[in-house]
């Protein structure tokens, strides 16, 4: 009977995913077969108030001793608490990671993990100063059809990789979801738009299947086309990847990866546009299927005919953790979303003392980074319409939205 480690959790944020994430981190581990770490919810803060908090700390089913704050230096100052998930808006990353980085703690934070790549150097600079694990939250990384992906690849059953295309796009109707323009999907204030939300996706399979073909991957240059929506954040973006590699080993690797809030990469929820992510090889591809963040179906097709199909459970007992989709819950009954993974990832690298996740580099997440800099430097919002609207939209946040503009 291997010992049970117990990490103690505090939670920044009190939003969407902060909800999923807590309730994923609730449910017992056996489920999933894990037996070796045990996640406690320490505490969790509410930058709005107090009261949100402890309504959190009720509706996610936390245990009654779960420390509840008004404030998230609160929780960054708790001395009883391993390590704390960042899940603000990705405009406010940064400052929350380092927050909790300087003062001591592990960090798990959202994706992308910050807006740009100055800011990613700086909190991997501060967690190395200091000795702390740090892990950007991608969790499709950890999920088993994921990492089933990458043992193919690496089995050499689909041949030498030689391109992959990957969409993430979820036709959210944002004039109708988010009329008022308020809503992180699509407030240039909280850093809305495509590429840093669902970009990551697209770019992390990217990146995942190179890294899968081999050991390491110097940055990729990118070409890329940007469709804005009428508040200038990007609502579709286009990205042509080509990733360098020696023409011994068989030449540079192109990968396309696609964002969209407009169009969908399921548009009738039940798989018919077929995958959402192809690593192609030159023996085969393996194929991924929607959504491309919580895939359900992996398909291997070889140049020999072979087709092999798996469908992909969530444990999670009775009544899971519900299904999060960035603007709405919908009923996942019976699974658990698939965050404990990364959660399980995060605990076994402290108890480990790895300072950063085994699935993902703090040195590629840089380089994801870098490249939705480079796409944000080829579409610069020059245009009128973007110096005027964002500064209308501030004139009008500043009497409607008074608490989108705490810090
Ligand atoms: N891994 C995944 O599947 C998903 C990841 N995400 C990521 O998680 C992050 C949060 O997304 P989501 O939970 O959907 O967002 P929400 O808007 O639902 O929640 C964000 C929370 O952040 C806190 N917050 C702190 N500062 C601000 C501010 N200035 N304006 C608004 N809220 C603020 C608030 O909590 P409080 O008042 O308690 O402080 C708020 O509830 C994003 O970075 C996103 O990319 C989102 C969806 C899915
Ligand atoms: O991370 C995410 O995954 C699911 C999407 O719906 C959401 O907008 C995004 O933040």
């Amino acid at each position: 009977m291997p010992s049970v480690k117990v990490v103690r959790w505090g939670i920044l944020a009190t939003g969407g995913i902060a909800r999923t994430f807590t309730k994923d981190l609730l449910l017992d581990p056996s489920t999933r077969g894990v037996d070796s770490v045990k996640h406690v919810v320490s505490a969790v803060a509410s930058s709005h108030s107090i009261e949100r908090a402890r309504e959190f700390i009720i509706e996610c089913g936390c245990p009654d001793a779960t420390r509840a704050y008004g404030s998230y230096s609160g929780l960054a100052r708790d001395e009883d608490i391993d390590i704390v998930y960042v899940a603000s808006p990705h405009s406010h990353h940064y400052q929350h990671a380092m927050l909790c980085l300087e003062a001591g703690k592990n960090v798990l934070c959202e994706k992308p993990i910050t807006v740009n790549a100055d800011q990613v150097k700086r909190l991997i600079k501060k967690a190395q100063e200091k000795g702390l694990f740090l892990m950007q939250a991608l969790w499709t990384r950890y999920l088993p059809p994921s990492i089933y992906v990458s043992d193919v690849i690496q089995s050499g059953r689909i041949g030498n990789v030689h391109r992959i295309t990957a969409d993430t796009s979820i036709a959210m109707d944002p004039e109708r979801n988010f009329a008022d323009g308020n809503h992180r999907m699509v407030n240039p204030d909280l850093a809305g738009g495509a590429l840093l939300d669902l970009g990551p996706y697209s770019l992390s399979w990217c990146f995942q299947a190179v890294l899968a073909s081999q050991p390491e991957v110097d940055p990729p240059s990118v070409v890329s086309a940007v469709k804005r929506y009428k508040t200038r954040v990007d609502e579709t973006t286009t990205m042509i990847l080509t990733f360098p590699r020696a023409e011994e080993n068989g030449g540079d690797i192109h990968g396309i990866a696609t964002a969209s809030m407009r169009v969908s990469m399921d548009a009738d929820g039940r798989g018919s546009v077929g995958p959402c992510v192809r690593v192609q090889g030159d023996k085969g591809e393996i194929q991924v299927f929607p959504p491309s963040y919580r895939p359900t179906k992996t398909r291997v097709v070889l140049s020999d005919g072979s087709i092999e199909d798996r469908a992909w459970e969530y444990p999670g007992p009775g009544k899971g953790s519900g299904w999060y989709n960035g603007f709405g819950e919908l009923n996942a009954e019976g699974e658990g979303h698939g965050m404990f993974w990364e959660a399980d990832e995060a605990a076994m690298a402290l108890i480990e003392g790895r300072k950063e996740g085994r699935r993902e580099s703090l040195k590629e997440v840089v380089h994801m980074i870098e490249m939705m800099d480079k796409v944000r430097d080829q579409h610069r919002d020059s245009s009128l319409l973007g110096l005027i609207v964002p500064a209308l939209q501030a004139v009008g946040r500043k009497y409607t939205m008074s608490h989108m503009m705490r810090s």
